[in-house]
């Protein structure tokens, strides 16, 4: 008699793909390791429990929209739009705020790559999908390691997006980056999001960034900016699949993010419309 295998587990999957299951069941946590330690001689704080957000800040949902951008024209770097200054000192302080609310959460952890290796900056997600990576490679997850739903993307930021790039379409992702001293990100296309006609909105919190970009393919010449806090890069149009990466951090100047180090923020219309 002729026996028909039946497949009892759906087909798990492949990197650069949506996970969107419906709801979040408990599961084991094997997307992120913790214990990552610098090469370098910086001091090791990222196993430091994050510290508890300044609650005197104003709280995200009061602030007005209006208080956002002074938008003064924008410098262009091979593309990707850089607005220095963007946001003064109580929008950063309302934004730290809010980046606390996502800790609580849903914590910073280091993802591995595909490699097996731990990434140096912690991450985590808030909207209906957050970014993960493990030996499979990376996709989009609407649930965290540890089986819960990501938290909402505070409506200061969704304020934000709309004020850069039109009211058209709200992000669904954004990726919460904790670089902590010796942290840093590798040259890299952003390229998991399944419409790459949206921009990506990058904000920077914390301690100044070496940000370095390259081309559309590997390699080739690159141009580096430090990034300070309160500037936001738009990266969208031809400069959406340039190659960009962190170089290091300058630890130790901006007392913004509780431990120390730099936060930065990434808004994505990730998934399929
Ligand atoms: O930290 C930054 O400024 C860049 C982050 C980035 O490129 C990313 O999350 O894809
Ligand atoms: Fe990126």
């Amino acid at each position: 008699m002729e026996r028909v295998r039946v497949r009892s587990r759906p087909p798990r999957p492949y990197p650069g793909s949506f996970n969107l299951a419906q709801g979040c069941p408990p599961r084991f946590a094997t997307l992120y390791r913790s214990g990552f330690r610098p090469r370098k001689r910086a001091p090791d704080t990222t196993g430091q429990e994050i510290a508890p957000v300044n609650q005197d800040a104003p709280a995200p949902a009061d602030r007005p929209a209006s208080l956002f951008p002074r938008r003064a024209a924008a410098e262009d770097v091979r593309g990707f739009l850089v607005h220095r200054g963007l946001l003064d000192e109580a929008a950063q302080a309302a934004l730290m705020a809010a980046v606390g609310a996502i800790w609580q959460a849903a914590p910073p952890l280091h993802p591995v790559t595909r490699w097996g290796r731990p990434m140096s900056v912690a991450m985590t997600s808030a909207g209906a999908l957050g970014w993960a990576s493990d030996r499979r490679g990376y996709r989009y997850d609407p649930c965290q390691p540890d089986g819960r739903p990501w938290p909402a993307i505070p409506a200061l930021l969704l304020d934000l997006w709309r004020s850069l790039t039109g009211p058209a379409v709200l992000p669904d992702s954004c990726l919460v980056n904790l670089y902590r001293a010796g942290a840093r990100m590798g040259m890299h296309q952003d390229r998991d999001e399944a419409d790459l006609s949206h921009p990506v909105v990058s904000i920077s919190l914390g301690d100044d960034a070496l940000l370095r970009i390259g081309n559309p393919e590997r390699g080739g010449t690159t141009q580096s900016l430090w990034l300070h806090s309160g500037d936001v890069v738009v990266m969208g149009g031809a400069a959406r699949l340039l190659h960009h990466g962190i170089d290091r951090i300058r630890p130790g100047r901006a007392a913004l993010v509780p431990g120390g180090g730099r936060v930065n923020l990434t808004l994505r219309v990730a998934g399929p419309a």
